[in-house]
C-alpha cells in the first residue's frame, strides 16, 4: 500500500506548464531522490505536492498535511535561539520531544545560539531538526545537503534512515549524492511540459508555407 500516489499531474510556475503527465508513488519506508537538469521542475513539484501551489491537473492521493516540507532556511525564526525554535515547532505539530531533534542533528552545542547567527550549515542543520519534531509522515526535501560538510551529510542520512525504519517516506531533490544508496531515483526530465506556443507557433509557421 503506497503512502503517496500521485496521478496525471501537471505543474506550472509562473503561468506556464513545467511538467505534466507525472505518475509516481512512494511506499512506506523508501526514499524517492528527484533528479533532472536545472529548472526542470523539481523545486515546483515539491512546492505543489506541499500544497504551497495549486496542480494544473492530476491527483494527489494524501492531502499537504501529511508533509513535513523543509526548503533552504525555511521556517526558522532568526531572533529566537535553536532550542526555541525547535519549542516553537513542537507546540506547532502538537509538541514532540525536541531533545532527540537536538541531538541527532548535532545542535546541543549551539542550542542557546540565536538562529541568525548560525553558518549557512548550521542553519540547514536546524532546518532538518524541524522536520524531525513534525512528526509528519512524508518528507519533501529540497537540496537539503546544500551547505552541509561530510559529517553533516552523513547525520542527515541518518536522519531519513531513522525516519523511514519508523514508518516514514521522503520524497528528494537534489543534485548531490546524498549517501543513501537505497534511495530509488526519478529522472523528471521525460515528464517536461511541451510548451504550447512552441507547437502552435511551429504549426502556424508550417500553414503558412503550406
Ligand atoms: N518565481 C518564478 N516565476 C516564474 N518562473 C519561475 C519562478 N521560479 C522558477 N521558475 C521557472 O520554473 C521552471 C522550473 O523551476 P524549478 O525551480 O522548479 O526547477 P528545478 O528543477 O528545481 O531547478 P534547479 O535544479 O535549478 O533547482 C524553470 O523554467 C524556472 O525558470
Amino acid at each position: 500500500m503506497s503512502m503517496l500516489s500521485v496521478d496525471g499531474l501537471a505543474v506550472s510556475r509562473g503561468g506556464l506548464p513545467v511538467l505534466e503527465d507525472l505518475s509516481f508513488t512512494l511506499d512506506a519506508g523508501h526514499a524517492l531522490v528527484l533528479r533532472g537538469p536545472n529548472g526542470v521542475g523539481k523545486t515546483t513539484l515539491l512546492r505543489t505536492l506541499a500544497g504551497l501551489q495549486p496542480a494544473l491537473a492530476g491527483t494527489v492521493s494524501v492531502p499537504p498535511e501529511s508533509m513535513a516540507y523543509a526548503a533552504h532556511s525555511d521556517g526558522l525564526k532568526s531572533t529566537l535561539t535553536v532550542r526555541e525554535n525547535l519549542g516553537f515547532w513542537a507546540s506547532v505539530y502538537a509538541s514532540r520531544d525536541i531533545e532527540p531533534a537536538l541531538a541527532r542533528m548535532n545542535l546541543k552545542s549551539l542550542e542557546t545560539r540565536p538562529a541568525h547567527s548560525l553558518s549557512a550549515g548550521q542553519k540547514r542543520r536546524l532546518g532538518l531538526a524541524r522536520l524531525l519534531v513534525t512528526g509528519r509522515p512524508i518528507w519533501v526535501l529540497d537540496e537539503p545537503t546544500v551547505s552541509l560538510d561530510t559529517a553533516s551529510v552523513a547525520l542527515f542520512a541518518e536522519a531519513v534512515r531513522g525516519h523511514l525504519a519508523g514508518g516514514g517516506a521522503a520524497l528528494i531533490a537534489t543534485h548531490i549524492d546524498l549517501g543513501l544508496d537505497e534511495a530509488k531515483v526519478l529522472d523528471l526530465t521525460p515528464f517536461k511540459a511541451k510548451m504550447p506556443e512552441e507547437g502552435g507557433m511551429q504549426g502556424a509557421f508550417d500553414e503558412a508555407f503550406l
